[in-house]
């Protein structure tokens, strides 16, 4: 369950100029398994999405994972909140798929045996057994998603937060991204421009100019957020 109670993000301002509203009066209760956040550049999708692991905290408000603040337990609140970037770049550190899902799994299996059989099963689950010692740079846009995602879930996350993850996928990629993330237990919260993959939500948010301006289920929230843009 993620809940948003009066939720506000205000930045600092450049010196003398006023500061910034993000957010601002955010109140959400999500407990639907899969929840889209749909929305226009800049609207402040990511940051919505950013406040769920405590990546970025409330200025006003709190924001709470299964009942836990993110602002006074953000470390209790990352270990079950898995968070998936854009750009894989971001979240690939090590130089092959072993190390990098070996580096995950570290906490969560201190025995270096039992830890590199449970990386060879994490990589064969996400169809990468074959790529396990190559280099990360030499994995195509997709299977560095894919690896990124491994490491994420092989923590075992209660709740996945998503930011645009198959902005930078061909539409192959995107089919295998979008069909793994449906095919998840966990609850997903996906921020992304893909309406056709917001439709298929159980409830869909859009934001616009900092606030949650729409909330429902995916179709007619969709249809609402296309007739704000006069998209068709
Ligand atoms: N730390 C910050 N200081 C000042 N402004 C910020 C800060 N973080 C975000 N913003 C601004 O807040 C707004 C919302 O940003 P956010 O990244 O959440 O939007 P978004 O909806 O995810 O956009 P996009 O679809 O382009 O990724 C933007 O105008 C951004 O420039």
């Amino acid at each position: 369950m993620i809940e948003f109670e009066s939720v506000a993000v205000v930045a600092e301002g450049s010196p003398g100029a006023p500061d910034v509203t993000i957010l601002a009066g955010v109140e959400l209760r999500l407990p639907e398994r899969r929840v889209a956040v749909i929305g226009a550049n800049g609207s402040g999708k990511s940051t919505l999405a950013r406040l769920v692991n405590g990546l970025v905290l409330p200025t006003s408000g709190r924001v709470l994972v299964d009942g836990l603040d993110t602002a006074r337990h953000g470390a209790a609140v990352r270990r079950r909140v898995g968070f998936v970037f854009t750009d894989p770049d971001a979240q690939l550190v090590m130089p092959t798929p072993r190390e990098d899902v070996a580096l995950s799994l570290r906490r969560l299996e201190p025995d270096a045996a039992t830890r590199a059989e449970r990386v060879v099963g994490v990589l064969d689950r996400f169809g990468l057994a074959r790529l396990v010692d190559v280099s990360v740079h030499a994995l195509s846009g997709g299977q560095k998603q894919l690896l990124a995602l491994a490491g994420v879930l092989a923590t075992e996350p209660a709740v996945l937060v998503c930011d645009e993850p198959t902005t930078l996928l061909d539409l192959r990629w995107r089919r295998v991204v979008d069909e793994l993330l449906a095919s998840l237990d966990q609850q997903v919260l996906l921020v992304t421009h893909d309406l056709e993959a917001a439709g298929r939500a159980d409830r869909v948010l859009v934001v616009d100019g900092g606030r949650v301006v729409v909330d429902g289920a995916g179709p007619a929230a969709v249809e609402a957020y296309r007739s704000r843009m006069a998209i068709r």
